[in-house]
C-alpha cells in the first residue's frame, strides 16, 4: 500500500504545472450564477492574468480552482487531476486577497509561512527540519526573514503580501494563484514580487495573477484570460489583450485614447502614448509607441 502511495505521488510531482477550467458554471447559495460556462486551458512556464471589472468573477474563478466552491457544471482540473486530489497533493497555492484575511489573528510571520508546510506534516502537524528549512528559504526569497518573529498583523500591506508569497513558495505548489498582488504596495515591492513570479515561471511553475493594474500586465504576463462573468477572450498577451478585447471586457467604462505631438510634448518628438482608463481608477498607461522621426535631410534627398 505504501509502495502504490509513493508510486502516485512521484508520478504527479512528474506532471507538468496545468490548469484546464472546462465550461465552468459556479451559482451560490443564493441562487445568484456569477460565472457561467468558463473554460481555458493553460499549461506550465506560465503567468497568466486573470482580467476582469470588480464583479466579474476573478474571485470565483480562482475559489472553483482551489475546491472553495463547487462548480453547478463543467470541471475543472490541475495538472490533469480533480481539483480535490490536487488539493490533497499541496500541487495549489493561494495568495489571497488582503481584505479576506484577518489581520487582527495573533499569529507570527514564520507561523503564517509553515501554514504552507501544513499538507506535508502529519496529522500532529510537528514541523521536521525540512520544514523548518523551508520555512527560512522561502522568507529570505521575500527579504522577510528579518521580520519572522513580528505579528503579522503588525506589517505593512506590501510587507503582508511578501509573507502570504512566501507561505505559498513554502507549500511548493507548482501552480500558484494569486488574487490581486499589486493592490495597496509600492513600486518597488511590486517589481521585486513581478521579478520573483518570473523566476517561478522559468521554473515551469504556472501562475494566475488577478490584477487591476492593466500597465503591468504586457510586462510580465504571457497569457491573459479577460472575464466578464464568463470568459471573453483567453490566450497569448500579444494577440489577446488587444484593445478591442479590452474594451468588451470592461465595456462602457473604459475609454482609450492616444497623446501625441503637441499634447504630449513641447518639441517635435514622435512618440505617442496609448493611456486606458476607466471611470473608478486612475489613469492606466498601457503603451508607448516610438515612431522615430526621420530626420528633415533625410527628407530632403
Ligand atoms: N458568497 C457569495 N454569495 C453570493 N454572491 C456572491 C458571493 N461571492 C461573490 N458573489 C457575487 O458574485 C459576483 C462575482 O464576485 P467575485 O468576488 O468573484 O468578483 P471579482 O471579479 O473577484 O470582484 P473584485 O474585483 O471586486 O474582487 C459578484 O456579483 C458578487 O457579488
Amino acid at each position: 500500500m505504501d509502495r502504490i502511495d509513493l508510486l502516485t505521488r512521484s508520478d504527479t510531482l512528474a506532471r507538468p504545472a496545468s490548469i484546464a477550467v472546462q465550461d465552468v458554471s459556479v451559482t451560490y447559495p443564493n441562487g445568484f450564477t456569477a460565472v457561467r460556462d468558463a473554460s481555458f486551458e493553460l499549461g506550465p512556464g506560465t503567468i497568466c492574468a486573470l482580467v476582469g471589472v470588480n464583479g466579474s468573477g476573478k474571485s470565483t474563478i480562482f475559489k472553483a480552482i482551489m475546491g472553495f466552491v463547487a462548480p453547478a457544471t463543467g470541471q475543472v482540473r490541475l495538472c490533469g487531476l480533480p481539483v480535490d486530489k490536487a488539493v490533497s497533493k499541496n500541487i495549489v497555492a493561494y495568495v489571497p486577497q488582503s481584505e479576506d484575511v484577518d489581520w487582527n489573528f495573533p499569529v507570527l510571520v514564520e507561523d503564517v509561512v509553515m501554514m504552507g508546510r501544513y499538507g506535508h506534516m502529519n496529522l500532529f502537524r510537528i514541523p521536521s527540519k525540512t520544514d523548518r528549512r523551508k520555512v527560512d528559504e522561502a522568507l529570505e526569497r521575500v527579504n522577510m526573514s528579518a521580520y519572522r518573529k513580528r505579528q503579522i498583523g503588525e506589517l505593512s500591506g506590501g510587507q503582508k503580501k511578501r509573507v502570504f508569497l512566501a507561505r505559498a513558495l513554502a507549500q511548493e505548489g507548482r501552480i500558484i494563484l494569486l488574487d490581486e498582488p499589486f493592490t495597496g504596495i509600492d513600486v518597488t515591492t511590486e517589481s521585486a514580487i513581478i521579478n520573483l513570479l518570473r523566476e517561478l515561471r522559468d521554473d515551469g511553475h504556472l501562475i494566475l495573477v488577478s490584477t487591476h493594474n492593466l500597465g503591468s500586465v504586457p510586462d510580465f504576463c504571457d497569457q491573459v484570460v479577460l472575464l466578464n462573468r464568463t470568459v471573453l477572450a483567453a490566450g497569448p498577451t500579444a494577440t489577446t489583450f488587444t484593445q478591442e478585447n479590452l474594451e468588451r471586457t470592461f465595456g462602457g467604462v473604459l475609454r482609450n485614447f492616444e497623446l501625441s505631438g503637441q499634447a504630449l510634448h513641447e518639441d517635435d518628438d514622435a512618440r505617442s502614448l496609448n493611456v486606458i482608463t476607466d471611470d473608478e481608477r486612475p489613469l492606466v498607461f498601457y503603451g508607448v509607441k516610438k515612431t522615430k522621426k526621420k530626420p528633415a535631410r533625410d527628407k530632403a534627398k
